[in-house]
């Protein structure tokens, strides 16, 4: 879930190691860190990353092993390898997003899949129910390697050859098809994914090699999550003794699953559906090139289990299309390898898509809340006069934070940017956008305050009210030395105007900043910085902290380094390293040419 590099159209890539700042950005995800045991034995999947919300949050990332030191993975198990090797070789075949073909133009194979499928269908009729073969007759998907696993009869199959599974208690409907499709054990990463997700609620993210088996690592637990639920509902429909669909919340998105390339997404459809067959479970693409038609055809059957590309599923879902936005029963939100996603230049759509995921909304306003409230009392710890202001606030205390702030010279009002909107108060000489972060342990990206205070010792009673707190502390600390540096430097921070030549676009966008904010960002900077060149003027220290209203997943996966600095010394250091660098190029250069000068002239004369 990191790393980012050039676009890439094979799946074979070379993704950057995960470093610990980068792992620690996940927790900004609001999950806990508990490790699953199911890994710890295994080389191969790496997990970070948990907690038990209802629903999950699922990100499978393809890692090279070699990069990671690990061993190559065993074979898969008997019975999975041809279909592997077919599956890996029909992607390398492709070239990712541009090639997938249309998938009304996907001609032949797709027919024959289909009419192959039908032929299945005929044979295991009485197996299913009617509704079923029509839901998995309904969706064109790339199935050409599916035949060879559907065509086998199940009565051929000898259960006691799959106990592998039996600790991973799958429903029976989801046994059925493994044994369907001759998978004889788990792989690893499905070993450590499949209970977390299934059974205890979590939220995974997995990471392992290529054709490790990472779409039923998470495509089992958001089908048996399905089947579970269900089996719940009419167990208390029956108790209750109301017919099944009046209790059954059918009809709505549940798992959203978003790939990089069309290609995959046919690919993960299929592979699903494979599992599904036997539910009335009903998986669809949405990928670019599908025609409208098609489109709203599939949707209105109103699947459970969605599976497209950022690009048409924000199109959709910007657009309004129902089923897309009617987003309150989704559980399951799975990235299958995001950082490709970011590599094919998705980010700006995938980043308004999970900005509207119900559980990014719901946790992260009160996050944010908490978070500027925390800002507010270490700003009141440090003798600066703050005031907060956020959504929750009632009106009048809005009004009262608002007046004390217009009212004073040296204040600081921490918004949220929701509650900051359209506040207009002259004589503000700075604002600072700012994302909070959200995880304690990400000391790269703590803001100055936090840094700082967490070598203050807080010592506070829980039943204090903020200002109390604060004001205990203020007293408490008074006299520390400490804290007059602090305060200096606080000082220091808030009579400099900010240095509009340190933003960088890519880390505002990437914090999800709107355009038209960063540019209004920019210019007020310079505006700030040229009024405080004309008039001198020191004495004008208010300043806005806005904290972003809007969950930042995706920046746990991008590479850091993009940031908005105001460490001039690091970027004196920085600078001097470059003239240093480029001092050495140019000696270098002065030596060889020197050295050939010299190697000539000696030629010249005779070669002595
Ligand atoms: N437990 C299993 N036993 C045998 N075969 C399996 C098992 N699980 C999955 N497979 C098969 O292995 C192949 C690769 O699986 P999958 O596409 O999920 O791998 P992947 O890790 O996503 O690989 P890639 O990174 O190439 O997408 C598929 O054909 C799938 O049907």
């Amino acid at each position: 879930m990191s790393s980012v590099g050039p676009k890439k159209k094979q799946r074979q890539r070379n993704p950057s190691k995960p470093d610990a700042g980068q792992l620690s950005r996940l927790d900004s995800l609001r999950w806990t860190s508990s490790l699953p045991d199911a890994g710890d034995d295994d080389p191969f999947s790496s997990f970070a990353g948990l907690n038990d919300f209802e629903g999950g949050v699922l990100s499978l990332e393809e890692i090279d092993a070699s990069e990671y030191g690990l061993e190559l993975l065993e074979e898969i198990p008997k019975g999975g390898n041809k279909q592997k090797k077919q599956t890996k070789r029909k992607r390398e075949e492709s070239n990712g997003d541009d090639v997938v073909e249309e998938e009304d133009a996907d001609g032949e194979a797709v027919k024959e899949a289909k009419k192959s499928k039908k032929k299945k269908k005929k044979k295991t009729k009485k197996a299913k129910k009617p509704e079923e073969s029509k839901d998995n007759e309904e969706e064109p998907v790339n199935v050409a390697n599916t035949n060879e696993k559907t065509d086998v009869e199940e009565d051929e199959v000898d259960d006691s050859e799959y106990h592998a599974w039996y600790e991973l208690r799958l429903h029976p409907l989801l046994m059925k098809s493994i044994c369907r499709l001759k998978f004889k054990e788990p792989t690893p990463i499905q070993k450590a994914c499949i209970p977390a997700g299934a059974h205890q609620g979590k939220d995974v993210i997995g990471a392992a090699e290529t054709g490790s088996g990472k779409t039923l690592a998470f495509g089992i637990p958001i089908l048996q999550r399905l089947l579970d639920e269900r089996e719940k509902f009419e167990r208390q429909a029956a108790e209750r003794g109301e017919a099944d669909e009046k209790i059954v919340s059918k009809g709505f998105l549940r798992a959203l699953i978003i790939t990089p390339t069309r290609e995959l997404a046919l690919q993960v459809t299929d592979h699903l559906k494979q599992m599904a067959v036997g539910t009335d479970v009903k998986v669809v693409p949405i990928v670019g090139g599908m025609s409208t038609e098609k489109q709203e055809r599939l949707l209105k059957g109103r699947p459970e289990i969605v599976v497209g590309t950022p690009g048409r599923l924000w199109e959709l879902m910007s657009g309004g299309e129902i089923h897309l936005v009617e987003l309150h029963s989704l559980s399951f939100f799975v990235l299958d390898e995001a950082d490709r996603m970011i590599d094919n230049g998705h980010f700006q759509e995938l980043q308004s898509i999970i900005d509207m995921l119900p559980m990014v909304r719901e946790g992260h306003a009160e996050d944010t809340e908490n978070s500027l409230r925390h800002l507010s009392s270490l700003m009141k710890i440090l003798n600066v006069n703050a005031w907060t202001l956020h959504a929750q606030m009632q009106q009048r205390a809005r009004l009262k934070a608002i007046d004390r702030f217009r009212g004073s010279d040296h204040g600081i009002l921490v918004a949220t940017d929701v509650a900051a909107r359209g506040l207009d108060i002259p004589g503000v000489r700075t604002v600072v956008h700012y994302q909070l972060p959200h995880s304690a342990e990400d000391k790269a990206d703590q803001s100055w305050f936090q840094r700082n205070a967490e070598s203050i010792e807080l010592m506070v009673d829980e039943n204090d009210s903020e200002d109390e707190r604060a004001n205990k502390i203020r007293k408490k600390k008074a006299s520390s030395a400490q804290l007059k540096k602090l305060h200096q430097e606080l000082n220091s921070l808030l009579s400099r105007p900010l240095q509009p030549k340190t933003f960088s676009s890519r880390y505002l966008a990437g914090a999800g900043i709107s355009p038209l904010l960063q540019q209004q960002f920019e210019e007020l900077a310079k505006q700030k910085l040229a009024d405080f060149g004309n008039r001198g003027d020191t004495n004008k220290r208010k300043m806005v902290v806005i904290g972003q209203d809007c969950v930042e997943p995706l920046q746990a996966l991008r590479s850091s380094g993009q940031e908005i600095s105001m460490d001039t010394k690091g970027a004196a250091e920085k600078r001097r390293n470059l003239d240093n660098l480029r001092r050495k190029r140019k000696e270098d250069k002065r030596r060889l040419h020197d050295q050939k000068r010299k190697e000539k002239k000696r030629l010249k004369n005779g070669g002595d």
